[in-house]
């Protein structure tokens, strides 16, 4: 990625890389039996880009994404999301990282069981304090650019896998995050269905200038992106 300015999702220039990693070390558990998931990591990515991180089960992969994402600490090295620190933001900053900078999708899909469509996709909104008028207009349009646009009032369990995972990425893309980081988001569904989501991740990410990190084992989705990453023992093997 140049080093140009270039305005970011919420209007402010960003410059260099969205996501930096420096030298990340995760471990789990002291003296022999600590596990090193994540060991002396470095890596960078750009707008627009969408960076699959890829490795066998215990590779690293999930703690690596934690990491970039504020759920967890490292023991040492450095994170940096859209312009902020990650590793040395306090509770509060974290949280307000994680609601209005990037959005997570998961491979569980985790919505809200007992609401629609419609009102998983606005809990990020409601979250924010965005106005209802505001609130319904943006989760249409969100709902709409998904393919779920005539879902909008099913519960979850009324949905098919791929149509959850659509509502999980549509309430992603909630806050106009800069980053989305999803972990195995395609896990639980057939290979076609997969390979859809994936195409949607990808024409998201490209259009509106997002950055992507999206661990997997879908060898599909690798095809998709732009740059693949292989961790190995909690080692980056290539870049
Ligand atoms: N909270 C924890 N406590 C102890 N060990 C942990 C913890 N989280 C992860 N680990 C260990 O760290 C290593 C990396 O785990 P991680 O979940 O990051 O791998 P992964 O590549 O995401 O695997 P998978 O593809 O199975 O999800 C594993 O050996 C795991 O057992």
């Amino acid at each position: 990625m140049s080093e140009q300015a270039v305005v970011g999702a919420h209007g402010q220039p960003v410059t260099g890389p969205v996501v930096l990693v420096e030298g990340l070390h995760r471990r789990f558990g002291r003296g022999e039996r600590a596990v090193h998931a994540v060991r002396d990591v470095s890596l960078s990515a750009g707008r627009g880009e969408l960076v699959a991180i890829r490795g066998r089960s215990g590779a690293g992969k999930t703690t690596l994404l934690n990491l970039v994402g504020g759920l967890d600490r490292p023991d040492a090295g450095r994170v940096v999301v859209a312009g902020r620190e990650v590793t040395t933001a306090s509770e509060r900053e974290l949280l307000d990282l994680r609601r209005d900078r990037i959005g997570f999708v998961f491979q569980s899909f985790g919505l809200l069981p007992i609401l629609s469509a419609a009102e998983n996709v606005g809990v990020p909104l409601r979250l924010a304090r965005v106005p209802a008028a505001q609130r319904e207009e943006r989760v249409a349009v969100l709902l709409e650019l998904v393919g779920l646009g005539d879902q909008a009032a099913q519960r979850p369990y009324e949905l098919s896998g791929g149509q959850q995972q659509r509502v999980a990425v549509a309430r992603a893309l909630a806050n106009d995050p800069e980053v989305l980081i999803a972990d195995e988001p395609t896990g639980q569904l057939d290979s076609e269905t997969g390979r859809a989501i994936m195409d949607l991740l990808r024409a998201v990410v490209h259009a509106r200038g997002m950055t992507a990190l999206v661990a997997t084992h879908d060898p599909a989705l690798i095809e998709v992106a732009d740059r693949t990453l292989t961790l190995r023992d909690g080692h980056l093997v290539t870049d």
